[in-house]
Formats: C-alpha cells, sequence, structure tokens
C-alpha cells in the first residue's frame, strides 16, 4: 500500500489551551474536522511542507514548530503518515488572523477540552485523545527543578535515574527522544506510550470470544468461513459469503453491549464518549448496509460467550445460520 506523508500544523493560541481545527470542504470526508496541513512535497522536510502548506491554506506565518505527535493510519487505499506539530501564529507579520478558503466548511479555535465534540477525520482520533489528555498534564511546570518535583509528592531521580547495582527496568520512553520536551509533554508521550503497549495486547482477530465461536461452528459442521471479510460492509469477523451471512463478535467495552451495561472510563468522559457512540454508529450502519444487502448480520456479545451462557448462545445462533441457509437456497 503507498503512504502519503503529510505534515499538519496544531496552532496554539491562548496559553495553549485552544487549537485551531478547520472542516474539510470537499470529497468524501467532506463536513470532517482535521488539523491544517497538506502532503510533504519532494525535498522539502515535514517543518518546511508545513509551514508552507499553512501559509497557503490560512494565510499565516507559523513559528515556533514543535514535533508533538506523528500519526500512522492505514486508510483504505493508502497509508497515512502524518507529522503534527505544536506551533504559533507569528504575531509580529501583517496577518495574524486565519482566513478560511473555499475548501473548507469552517474554520473554528477550539478548547483543547471541547476537541472531542466535533467529528474528526478517522486518522486524527489518537491525536486528539492526546491533546485531550494534555490538557490534565498542563498543569505540570515546564521545566521543573528537583526541588520541585518533590515538593509535589515526586522523588528527584538519581542522575543515573536507579539504584546502584540494581538492573535498570526497561523504560517506556526507551528510544524516544525527549529532550526536547516539556515535562507535561514527555509526560504525555510516555502515557500514549502505556497505551500503544497495552493495545498491542488488544489483537483484533483471533480474540478469544472469536476463537469460541469458531470452535462452536466448527463442531456444528459450519465450516468455510472467511475471517474479517473485507468485501462485507463493517468487515465482520466471521462471514459465510456464499449463505450471506457475517458474524460480528463484539467486545463489550468497545461495542457498548445493551446486556451488561459496560462502564465508561472516569477521565477524558467527553472523548470517550464520543469514540463510543462512534462505534456503535459504525456497527449500525454495517448491519444496515449487509441487510440492505440481503445478508443476515448476527451479533454476538462477549457476555453472552461467558460459560454459563455460550451453550444457549450458540444454539440460538447455529439456528439462525441454518435456517438462514435453508432461506438462501430456496
Ligand atoms: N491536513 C490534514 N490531513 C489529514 C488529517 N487527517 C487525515 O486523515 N488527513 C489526510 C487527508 C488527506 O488524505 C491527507 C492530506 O492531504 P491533502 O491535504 O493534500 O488533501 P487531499 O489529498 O484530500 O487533497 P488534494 O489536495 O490532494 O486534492 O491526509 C489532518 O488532521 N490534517
Amino acid at each position: 500500500m503507498k503512504t502519503v506523508h503529510v505534515a499538519a500544523g496544531i496552532i496554539r493560541r491562548d496559553n495553549g489551551d485552544e487549537v485551531l481545527a478547520v472542516q474539510r470542504g470537499y470529497g468524501s470526508m467532506q463536513g470532517l474536522w482535521e488539523f491544517p496541513g497538506g502532503k510533504v512535497e519532494r525535498g522539502e522536510t515535514p517543518e518546511q511542507a508545513c509551514v508552507r502548506e499553512l501559509a497557503e491554506e490560512l494565510q499565516v506565518r507559523i513559528v515556533s514548530l514543535r514535533n508533538f505527535y506523528t500519526v500512522e493510519y492505514d486508510y483504505d487505499d493508502f497509508h497515512l503518515s502524518m507529522e503534527c506539530f505544536f506551533c504559533r501564529i507569528d504575531e509580529t507579520g501583517d496577518d495574524t488572523e486565519p482566513q478560511r478558503n473555499d475548501r473548507q466548511m469552517d474554520l473554528r479555535w477550539v478548547s483543547r477540552r471541547s476537541l472531542a465534540t466535533l467529528e474528526w477525520m478517522p486518522a486524527d482520533q489518537g491525536l486528539v485523545q492526546a491533546l485531550v489528555e494534555l490538557d490534565d498534564a498542563a498543569e505540570v511546570p515546564q521545566q521543573r527543578s528537583a526541588q520541585e518535583a518533590t515538593a509535589v509528592g515526586r522523588t528527584p531521580r538519581r542522575a543515573s535515574g536507579r539504584k546502584p547495582g540494581k538492573k535498570r527496568k526497561k523504560d517506556l520512553l526507551d528510544g524516544i527522544d525527549t529532550s526536547d520536551l516539556s515535562a507535561a509533554e514527555t509526560e504525555l508521550v510516555r502515557r500514549r506510550a502505556a497505551i500503544k503497549k497495552s493495545m498491542k495486547g488488544n489483537k483484533r482477530a483471533d480474540t478469544k470470544p472469536e476463537m469460541l465461536v469458531r470452535q462452536r461452528l466448527r463442531a456444528a459442521g459450519l465450516t468455510g468461513y472467511r475471517l474479517q471479510w473485507k468485501k462485507a460492509p463493517g468487515r465482520p469477523d466471521i462471514a459465510f459469503p456464499g449463505r450471506k451471512i457475517a458474524i460480528f463478535v463484539n467486545g463489550c467495552f468497545w461495542h457498548r453491549c445493551p446486556h451488561c451495561h459496560p462502564s465508561t472510563p472516569k477521565r477524558n468522559t467527553e472523548f470517550w464518549e464520543a469514540k463510543f457512540r462512534r462505534n456503535v454508529e459504525r456497527d449500525a450502519r454495517a448491519v444496515a448496509e449487509l441487510e440492505q444487502m440481503g445478508w443476515l448480520a448476527i451479533t454476538i456479545w462477549e457476555c453472552e460467550l461467558k460459560r454459563d451462557r455460550i451453550d444457549e448462545t450458540m444454539a440460538r445462533v447455529i439456528d439462525q445460520i441454518n435456517s438462514a441457509s435453508r432461506g438462501n437456497a430456496d
């Protein structure tokens, strides 16, 4: 898949609390919000591309660029690699107000707290989350001495950062250059690394609930299914293309199970609610599209696969598959 390199600017104002968001006015992602920017041209550094793109797009000169975040995201037909820079508008220039152009529907200064209320480009979710989280960490002073660190309850690190003779534990920040970052930003990078590490455990395919379902299907003689079948709306976890049957095995937390009422994280509630809403809408859209195409869409919730419920659940599902197959064969 081809990679598209993009540079985007997160322009800050008002002590860093507000950032500039623009609403795309064209193409298939029209109406979604994004950060101003564009493709890096041959021979340009991402910083240079960012300055050029924002001058062209908003008629402002940006300064004080600081690397903040890299988005890596697979769209259907290309991989996006987007370098995002914190920056400011050069207040000494003539043009200090960003101008909307005819490729944008809107342009808005948004406080970081309200970022999640906008509908963002699919690739921007992690970036937006990082900005929302930065809000919490922003209270940490930029440069803190060891003395100040102790005053807020943290033990200052030894020069080596560890006790003599003790084997050094692998740090999440190993291999990441944080020398140019403030304390708040370093903390944020550390949290992002922790999330990334924990997300690595969230395998999309072959999850335990999916394996349980597949085992039961095979035992019932229902084989020949396809996994994560891209050609059907919603990329069903299990699909029987010939029988036109799609099965989604949904995690209760991410997909908001109507049976077991999963919890919502206490922090960044707005962000999480928006994320969950998008997941639920996406799921509903996939089911509607499948049904329109004459498919049977079956949703199995993770909690329905618990030891005391799996027999009943899978008996129902196998029944549905068999009757739909008979119907399709008629
Ligand atoms: N500038 C920007 N682009 C983003 C964001 N999120 C995101 O997925 N993108 C994608 C959309 C585009 O595929 C690509 C940016 O390229 P671009 O601005 O040249 O836009 P484009 O390919 O749609 O349009 P064109 O100028 O080539 O016609 O990055 C974002 O926050 N800012």
